[in-house]
């Protein structure tokens, strides 16, 4: 069977909230919601193909567009390439020209919608944004919860509270605090041991490479709370994937301070990779804030910096 490429989109509209249609009933998929686009034909580029299909489905012209994630999938009686874009500016007012009801859905709301299998991921990539920052270590608390808010202030969404150095009942402690700074402005994960995972406070948890060697199988938190890990290569993606983890990083792409001397993967083998793995993933190493572009066009879901997004 030959594989279908698509070109979808995630537009973007006020507080970032994403449009999307339902297919009609008499369609593969029907009933079921879509991020709007279709089809690339023979010998179109993929671009092409998005700003065609969003002529024809919605009547707007997309102006900004940087590339989201790409999806394989197989389904019983079709396989699928989701080539997801971003649309971040368009001209024109979207309808429904195919009559296909639309809605402006916050991010957070689209797990309320029945999309098709193929779509979890693209879901989770339109709900997490494009930094992640990870907390430096060693800082004493005053330091790093002001840290915390000033990167909250300049916009940071998604923190990884990282304190290796710290016991655990002080990283609990830290955590609940951390937790309490970031409600209702940014998405908390908590890196720690894995005996807290049943009983944690309420962010998501991103597991070293380690844990995610010993985790076994079956996803160790709920469906509701994100699941990341730390991969360093194919075997671990692998790894994270059969977890059905929500997302990864990918490290190190470059050489970095908190690992000197390592290997590093670069921006080759790292697009390899991520060519192969259909979950969001953030790449990590020496990376900085003006790498993003370049982050995006391999594939990614952005970049996960300590340094880099650590405000000074
Ligand atoms: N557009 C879109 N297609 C999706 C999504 N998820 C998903 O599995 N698909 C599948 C359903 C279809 O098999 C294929 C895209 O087909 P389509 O029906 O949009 O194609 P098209 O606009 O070119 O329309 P047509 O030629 O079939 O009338 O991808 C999604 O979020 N958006
Ligand atoms: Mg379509």
């Amino acid at each position: 069977m030959k594989r279908i490429h698509v070109a979808a989109a995630v537009i973007r509209g006020p507080e970032s909230s994403v449009l999307i249609a339902k297919r009609p009933l008499d369609k593969h998929q029907g009933g079921l919601w879509e991020f709007p686009g279709g089809k690339v034909e023979d010998g179109e580029g993929v671009e092409s193909a998005l700003a065609r299909e969003l002529q024809e489905e919605l009547g707007i012209e997309v102006t900004q567009a940087q590339p989201l994630i790409q999806v394989r999938h197989d389904y019983p009686d079709k396989q699928v390439l989701l080539d997801v874009w971003e649309v971040l500016a368009f001209a024109g007012e979207p309808h429904g020209a195919e009559g296909q009801p639309l809605a402006w859905v916050a991010p957070e709301e689209l797990v309320d919608y029945s999309f098709p299998a193929a779509n979890q991921p693209i879901v989770t990539a339109a709900r997490l944004p494009q930094h992640y920052l990870i907390t430096p270590d060693g800082l004493a608390v005053p330091r790093l919860l002001e840290g915390i808010a000033r990167a909250l202030d300049a916009g940071i969404r998604l923190i990884q509270l990282r304190a290796p150095s710290l016991p655990p009942a002080d990283y609990r402690t830290l955590a609940e605090r951390v937790l309490a700074l970031c409600a209702g402005r940014a998405q908390l994960m908590l890196k720690g041991p894995l005996e807290w995972v049943e009983d944690f406070p309420g962010a998501g948890w991103h597991l070293t490479a380690e844990q995610l060697r010993r985790a076994g199988s079956g996803r160790p938190v709920q469906a509701q709370r994100w699941l990341a890990a730390s991969c360093h290569g194919a075997e671990e993606l692998a790894l994270a994937a059969a977890l059905e983890v929500d997302f990864v990083t990918l490290s190190p792409v470059q050489s970095t301070a908190t690992h000197p001397g390592a290997p590093t993967l670069g921006w080759q083998r790292a697009a390899d990779l991520l060519s192969g793995f259909d979950r969001p993933v953030f790449l990590l190493g020496g990376l900085q804030a003006g790498d993003m572009g370049r982050a995006r066009q391999i594939g990614a879901q952005g970049i996960a910096a300590i340094r880099a997004f650590w405000p000074d």
